[in-house]
């Protein structure tokens, strides 16, 4: 089943001159990890606010196409050009790249109860979630904490936590990780991978650490200049080596290697972590 339906979606900024999404044609079906990667400027951000309404309705520009999204709990679907952005964000939440600017609470519960307020819950349900939010994510502990005293990571995943309040069923992610070091980033990404694992809920994840979506995608979809130019299994996506790099996306060393290897025949098979790489070379 699928959660969300792109369709001939194109969209043109205010006063832009060209298209930063040109007739893009997608599928997000439930229960899956999307990854999307492409080089800077190839529209992955502008995607992802498309996905929950803020385009067009908060910013604006030429659109054409359509967006559907369907609640997978009650079945219904919804066309965001017609759903206001409150409604569709119970059922797709999106965290952007700086959580410094999703957060203005004076406290880390605040900052998840918010959202919470605004849906007009009762207060038992909001403590239910608050609770379950501050467990999943890790925070717990931390519900006094100001949030901008929080380290890097814990910042992203109150960020996360404060969406997934709103039970949402798909989480889009844009580039959550890149004002992270290594240890923020791997909280994060754990985190993303619980949620998805433990709790059913759908990803969408920009990241421009391809190790990571090669590693953890279902389903890989490569962009450049707003159109999408491959879409498949890591594996399948892994294969296209020489465009990933034509593109300007890194590859990850073990897929680098491999491919040199694999290339002058050494080994048969393309490594995707450095595990599969050790692997092939062994029985080399
Ligand atoms: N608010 C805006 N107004 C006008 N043009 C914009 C706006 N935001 C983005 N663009 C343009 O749209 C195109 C796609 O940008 P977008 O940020 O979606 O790409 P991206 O793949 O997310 O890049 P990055 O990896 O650097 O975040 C770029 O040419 C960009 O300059």
């Amino acid at each position: 089943m699928n959660v969300i339906t792109v369709e001939n979606l194109s969209f043109r900024y205010r006063r832009a001159k060209e298209y930063s999404l040109r007739d893009v044609s997608f599928e997000v079906r439930r229960g899956e990890l999307l990854g999307i990667i492409g080089p800077s400027g190839s529209g992955k951000s502008t995607l992802c606010l498309t996905l929950n309404g803020i385009i067009p309705h908060s910013i604006r520009g030429d659109f054409s196409g359509e967006v559907i999204v369907r609640d997978p709990g009650t079945g219904e679907e919804y066309n965001t050009i017609e759903t206001p952005v409150a409604k569709l964000s119970t059922v797709v939440g999106l965290v952007l790249q700086n959580p410094e600017s999703q957060l203005f609470s004076m406290t880390v519960e605040e900052e998840i109860a918010f959202g919470l307020e605004n849906l007009g819950l009762d207060r038992n349900e909001i403590m239910r979630r608050l609770r379950w939010v501050l467990e999943v994510s890790g925070l717990k502990g931390l519900e006094k904490e100001f949030p901008p005293n929080l380290s890097g990571g814990q910042k992203q995943r109150l960020a996360i936590a404060a969406v997934l309040a709103m039970k949402p069923s798909v989480l889009v992610l844009d580039e959550p990780t890149s004002q992270l070091d290594p240890l923020g980033r791997n909280e994060v990404l754990g985190l993303v991978l619980l949620l998805r694992k433990e709790h059913g809920i759908t990803v969408v994840l920009v990241e421009h650490h391809t190790d990571y979506i090669l590693r953890f995608a279902d389903r890989i979809i490569v962009m450049d200049k707003g159109s999408i130019v491959l879409e498949g299994k890591p594996r399948e996506i892994a294969e296209e080596a020489e465009t990933l790099r034509r593109l300007g996306i890194n590859l990850p060393p073990s897929l680098e290697i491999s491919y040199e290897l694999k290339k002058r025949g050494l080994i048969s098979r393309l490594a995707l972590t450095e595990e599969e790489l050790l692997s092939g070379i062994r029985s080399l």
